[in-house]
């Protein structure tokens, strides 16, 4: 289980400290899929990164199975349990496919076993394996690349940040599939930050999360309805008519 406790980071911009995650608590159960959506700019990638210790809370308790990770940083959280699968991946010049995915998975794996993973997020295997990560592979490559590495390993908690981003429908229908499996196994938390409905779609629960808040959290019944709903908040145009 995952516990988060008042959870706040703030940056400074040019002198004026800005809060751009408030006091954030949840809890994903084990088997869970939590799947935060909400405004662009509403801090959903930055609580990924606090989560993940790429930044460092200001305030809060993160607890995941009972270990108080909070002051653990990235290495000691991936350790602890935790994948990341980042909204832009980054790039490793000088390593290969094959090595990255056997790196993520903690063990050298055969061919066979590495072209699997790369053939469940939609890329034709063989032709990738020895390619480097670098500015030669397409954005929507790299992410794929990046969410088998996710997927290489069981871990007690996945977070991908906008898995949908950049990949073609095809891929993105593998991807789906990909995250029904490890939800019926109920063996792995899942956290997925989506704007894309077939996802959200798929949560157990949904977290909107607006100007750094939990603007509501629930049962993916309840709060679906409630999004499909929602009114634009900007109201210029109405004011210059
Ligand atoms: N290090 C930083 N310094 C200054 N501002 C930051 C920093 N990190 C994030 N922000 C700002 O915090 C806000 C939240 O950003 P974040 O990327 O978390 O939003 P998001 O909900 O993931 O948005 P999107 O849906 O567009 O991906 C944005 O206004 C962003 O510009």
């Amino acid at each position: 289980m995952l516990e988060v406790k008042n959870l706040t980071f703030k940056v400074n911009e040019n002198g004026v400290e800005r809060s751009i995650v408030k006091d954030i608590s949840f809890t994903v159960e084990n088997g869970e899929m939590l799947v935060i959506t909400g405004p662009n700019g509403g801090g959903k990638s930055t609580l990924a990164k606090v989560l993940m210790g790429i930044e460092k809370a200001d305030a809060g308790q993160i607890i995941l199975d009972g270990e108080d990770i909070s002051g653990y940083d990235i290495d000691h959280r991936a350790k602890a349990g935790i994948g990341f699968a980042f909204q832009q991946p980054p790039r490793f010049k000088g390593m290969t496919v094959d090595r990255l995915l056997s790196l993520a998975a903690g063990e050298p794996l055969p061919e066979q076993v590495a072209c699997r993973m790369l053939s469940s997020v939609g890329l034709c295997a063989k032709e990738y394996l020895k390619r480097e990560i670098d500015g030669t592979l397409s954005g929507g490559e790299m992410k794929r690349i990046e969410i088998a590495t996710v997927l290489a390993k069981s871990h007690k908690l996945c977070i991908f940040d906008e898995p949908e981003a950049g990949i073609d429908l095809w891929s993105f229908s593998m991807l789906i599939q990909q995250f029904e499996r490890i939800h019926e196994k109920k063996d792995q938390m899942l956290i997925l930050i989506s704007h894309q409905e077939r996802i959200i779609r798929m949560a157990d629960r949904i977290m909107v999360i607006d100007d750094g808040r939990i603007k509501n959290i629930g049962p993916r019944e309840e709060v679906l309805p409630t999004l499909l709903k929602e009114e634009p908040s900007c109201t210029c145009m109405d004011q210059q008519a």
